[in-house]
């Protein structure tokens, strides 16, 4: 109860409300003050006579709890609302703090229904979730708490204003050791936080203290291959694997493959952390058959990186991290690979590759859509990552043309 009241008051009126209401477009900015606000037309717009809306956000001191409620409560937003409501991603912040970021939703509800105050009022029973309504009275619109289930407590308006947009997407606030981890005690610490609810970290855990040695000395060649799924990632590596005499590692390894589906479905501070560990593992692997010939690497760090990233920031290219921000920096505990190539192809020919493999044949325009825009941001950012940075390669002709490409580039590099 401290912690919502907070949220309603004091601490929270130096914060900064942002709504995903068009994913292409900026998000819509607005602060709090307990003075009426006149808006203009674009607030009043989307605050406006259009159905009842609603905001829902998860406070909580642990970071696990927190990041399984906000994944628990998406779903049930997912099932429980009726087909007349948005979900929109919501966050609050205090703009430049770092790790001031919380994350919630805005919900419009345009149905005649009270289907979904019951099911907020349901939600704002556990005490980690703050649930607000908006109302509107002419050019002026608040909010105020929504009241739990057989508790009345006395609503504080505070008004709709409007408020500069961010320099930076308010995402990229928690980027830093929330989905991205920069060195390896921060993803171990997640990992060890886990072990009541995911028995299986205790494993992975094991797992990352039986590889300790990563040092590298100047052994063969270390060459990563990134890219996104069906860029043809598998078949280049095998390739390079039989033309080089090389050995050939992915990550995450393989050992950690009984425990991928399951760290899929957590939410992304412990999916996350599960695959920074795996970099780990596989750079010390690297670290001891790059002794004995070179070395292909099928993923590592570029793709934990660059799928968070564009994960963790929602909409457009341009919400990610500028170039040069610090977060594109490698960590610095990680062996780094000698040669990282980027494969790309065009998002038609992508699609037809992965229409040959049986997949992708479902997906609707909506969600083709969104992925479209999570692709766009994924290759944006492996591109954003420096030192190493990677090669780009253009993986649309065939396979042994790929392969040639590749091979001219390792050659010029390494005489191999
Ligand atoms: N250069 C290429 N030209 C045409 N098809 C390719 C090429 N490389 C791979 N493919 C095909 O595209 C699909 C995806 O390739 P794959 O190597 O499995 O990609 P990834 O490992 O990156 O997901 C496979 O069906 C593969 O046979
Ligand atoms: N080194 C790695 C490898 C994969 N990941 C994550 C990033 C994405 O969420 C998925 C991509 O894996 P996906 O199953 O599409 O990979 P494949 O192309 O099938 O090998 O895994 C990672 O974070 N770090």
């Amino acid at each position: 109860m401290l912690k919502r009241a907070m949220f309603r008051c004091g601490q929270l009126c130096s914060r900064v409300f942002a709504v995903e209401f068009d994913l292409r477009t900026e998000p819509l900015y607005f602060t709090l003050n307990s003075t009426p606000q006149v808006l203009h037309k674009a607030y009043q717009e989307l605050f406006g006579d259009d159905g009842k809306l609603f905001s829902l956000h998860v406070h909580c001191d642990n970071r696990i709890e927190k990041a399984q409620t906000h994944a628990e409560i998406k779903h049930q937003l997912s099932i429980a609302l009726s087909r007349d409501c948005d979900v929109f991603e919501a966050s609050s912040f205090i703009p430049d703090v770092k790790n001031s970021l919380v994350k919630g939703f805005f919900i419009r509800d345009k149905s005649t229904t009270d289907l979904s105050e019951d099911v907020l009022k349901t939600l704002q029973q556990s005490k980690s979730v703050c649930v607000f309504s908006y109302k509107r009275e002419g050019q002026y619109c608040w909010q105020e708490m929504l009241s739990p289930v057989n508790q009345v407590e006395e609503s504080v308006r505070q008004y709709i204003t409007p408020a500069a947009a961010a320099e930076h997407h308010p995402s990229t606030l928690n980027i830093r050791n929330s989905d991205v981890f920069y060195n390896m005690d921060e993803a171990y610490k997640v990992l060890k936080e886990c072990t009541d609810i995911i028995p299986e970290s205790k494993e992975v855990l094991k797992l990352v203290d039986e590889q300790l040695e990563t040092s590298r000395g100047d052994g063969f060649p270390v060459i990563v291959i990134e890219g996104l799924d069906a860029t043809g990632k598998t078949t280049l590596t095998e390739a390079l694997r039989e033309s080089l005499n090389a050995t050939l590692l992915k990550s995450p390894p393989q050992c950690l493959a009984p425990f991928r589906q399951r760290f899929d479905s957590e939410p992304p501070l412990i999916r996350r952390a599960f695959y920074a560990l795996g970099n780990y593992i596989t750079a010390a692997h690297i670290g001891k058959e790059s002794l004995r010939a070179p070395v292909i690497v099928d993923r590592f760090w570029h793709s934990t990186a660059a799928y968070a990233i564009a994960t963790a920031v929602g909409g457009r290219v341009e919400n990610l991290p500028e170039p040069g921000s610090e977060l594109y920096k490698w960590p610095e505990d990680l062996l780094k690979p000698n040669l990282v190539l980027l494969l790309t192809v065009s998002p038609e020919e992508r699609l037809r590759r992965l229409r040959d493999r049986g997949q992708d044949k479902t997906i609707e325009e909506a969600e083709l859509e969104v992925n479209q825009l999570f692709r766009l941001k994924v290759e944006e950012a492996y591109k954003r990552i420096q030192n190493p940075a990677c090669i780009i390669v253009d993986a649309s002709p065939s396979p042994q043309e790929v392969l040639q490409q590749v091979q001219h580039l390792i050659r010029n590099k390494y005489h191999l």
